[in-house]
């Protein structure tokens, strides 16, 4: 195996500029570990190329490339990157070819149950492979250095490459999926339209970065909350993309629904109709439908944070029925862009629809959903609410001069 050499920053392109020296260090030598100890596994053919990267404001020192291979040298970006001829092995033989996937937030509490995930092959699949692009704040830098040392320390067979950065042009670069979670969480005593408005300028700013860099056909999951408004000012700031590919994440209220009871409406127990086994409507209209809404916020009294955990497993969950064809007669919820829905809800917002996928990432409404009295004024009132937010974001989606009157209960899971 050829000795690392080091390669100064300025001979290579932007994204691999920056890295302070004493962190360069450290990453070599755990670079080297893993190249030791993933030689050691029964894998052969192996031809590692190892460099270090993070992509930040703060450029410096140098990048490690291995240098056996000239024309190499410039392909691995990664804190750490494993390149080798993936055709070469039985196993590997098979794989796909690697996607990209963008996380943002990746040093907070849901990327830190996530990222391991998608690294492991649950989410995309055991023969996708994955370079992960993390994008944290300036604050959370070196926080994002350690997320990147776990997963190398996790041996992954999968992923292949892991960037870091803080700067969305540098980390969205080529993302074919775009999971962003980055947000600033609520504040005692900040308002409501002061928390739209700081994420807004977060979700405005990387819709811009996504259409200037990411894939065209870039599927993106916005997960920071107030989620469904943040997607709506994300996908108003990336034109070049499809509005269709944005998804704000309202799967963990489907899957707190599913875990009190489901949807009493549409779903079943046993074959039949959640009414016909459950009479007392009152129960099903009323605390089971508070005890979804106020899930979220139960969770924060007692944790001090938000779900986190759980959340994660609806990302994975939102992706993988995007990903995987939805069964027959089955659906998912998803928020997503209203765009002739066939529900009478007001469009150019994003709203949580009923969809079906054939797993080709793509989705299409479901047009069958029963719908009731009830159900029409629950689903008026999250409609309102919406609207009202979309008047008070107007600044950051590019309609004119915002108006923020929003209705006073418009609740953030921790409210209550
Ligand atoms: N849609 C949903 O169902 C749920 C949404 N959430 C929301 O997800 C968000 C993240 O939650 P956690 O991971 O628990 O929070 P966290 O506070 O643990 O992590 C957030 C991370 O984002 C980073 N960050 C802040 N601004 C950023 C920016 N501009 N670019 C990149 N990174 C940035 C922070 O440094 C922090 O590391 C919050 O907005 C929370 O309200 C939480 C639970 C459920
Ligand atoms: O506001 C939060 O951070 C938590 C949240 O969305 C939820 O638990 O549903």
């Amino acid at each position: 195996m050829a000795v690392a050499e080091f390669i100064p920053s300025s001979s290579l392109n932007k994204r691999t500029s920056l890295y302070s020296s004493q962190l360069s260090y450290v990453s070599t030598q755990i670079s080297h570990q893993r190249r030791l100890s993933v030689r050691s596994l029964p894998r052969t053919n192996y031809s590692s190329q190892i460099c270090c990267s993070v992509t930040s404001k703060e450029a410096q020192a140098p990048t490690v490339v291995q240098a056996d291979d000239p024309k190499k040298k410039n392909e691995c970006y990664g804190v750490f990157c494993l390149t080798y001829d993936l055709k070469a092995e039985e196993e590997t033989g098979s794989w796909k070819k690697m996607i990209s996937v963008a996380v943002s937030g990746a040093a907070g509490m849901i990327a830190n149950h996530l990222l391991f995930k998608i690294a492991s092959g649950e989410v995309f699949g055991p023969d996708q492979p994955i370079a992960l692009r993390l994008l944290g704040s300036e604050r959370s830098l070196q926080a994002l250095e350690g997320v990147a040392m776990e997963l190398e320390d996790s041996l992954y067979p999968l992923l292949r490459e892991v960037n870091i950065g803080t700067d969305p042009y540098e980390v969205f670069q080529d993302a074919e999926w775009a999971l962003l979670i980055g947000a600033k969480p609520r504040g005692p005593g900040m308002e409501r339209a002061g928390l739209l408005d700081i994420n807004g300028q977060i979700y405005a700013a990387q819709g811009k970065a996504l259409n200037a860099v990411a894939s065209p056909n870039v599927k993106v999951i916005v997960v920071g909350n107030p989620c469904n408004t943040n997607a709506l000012i994300c996908l108003k700031n990336a034109p070049n993309i499809p509005a269709k590919n944005f998804h704000a994440l309202t799967r963990l209220d489907e899957n707190r629904a599913k875990c009190q009871v489901p949807d009493f409406l549409n779903a079943k127990i046993n074959g039949l109709s959640v009414k016909e086994v459950i009479k007392d409507t009152k129960w099903l209209e009323e605390e089971f439908t508070e005890k979804v809404q106020k899930r979220g916020g139960a969770l924060i009294q007692k944790w001090g944070r938000s779900s986190a955990a759980s959340t994660a497993v609806s990302i994975v969950d939102a992706i993988r029925s995007l990903v995987t064809p939805t069964p027959e007669g089955d659906w998912f919820s998803t928020g997503v862009y209203t765009n002739g829905n066939p529900y009478g809800i007001a469009e150019d917002i994003v709203f949580s629809m009923p969809c079906r996928s054939k797993g080709d990432g793509d989705y299409e409404l479901v047009k069958e959903v029963i719908f009731d009295d009830y159900l029409r004024s629950r689903i008026k009132k999250s409609e309102d609410e919406l609207l009202a937010e979309k008047r008070c974001v107007a600044h950051l989606t590019g309609e004119g001069i915002a108006v923020c009157d929003l209705p006073g209960d418009t609740m953030l899971p921790g409210e209550m």
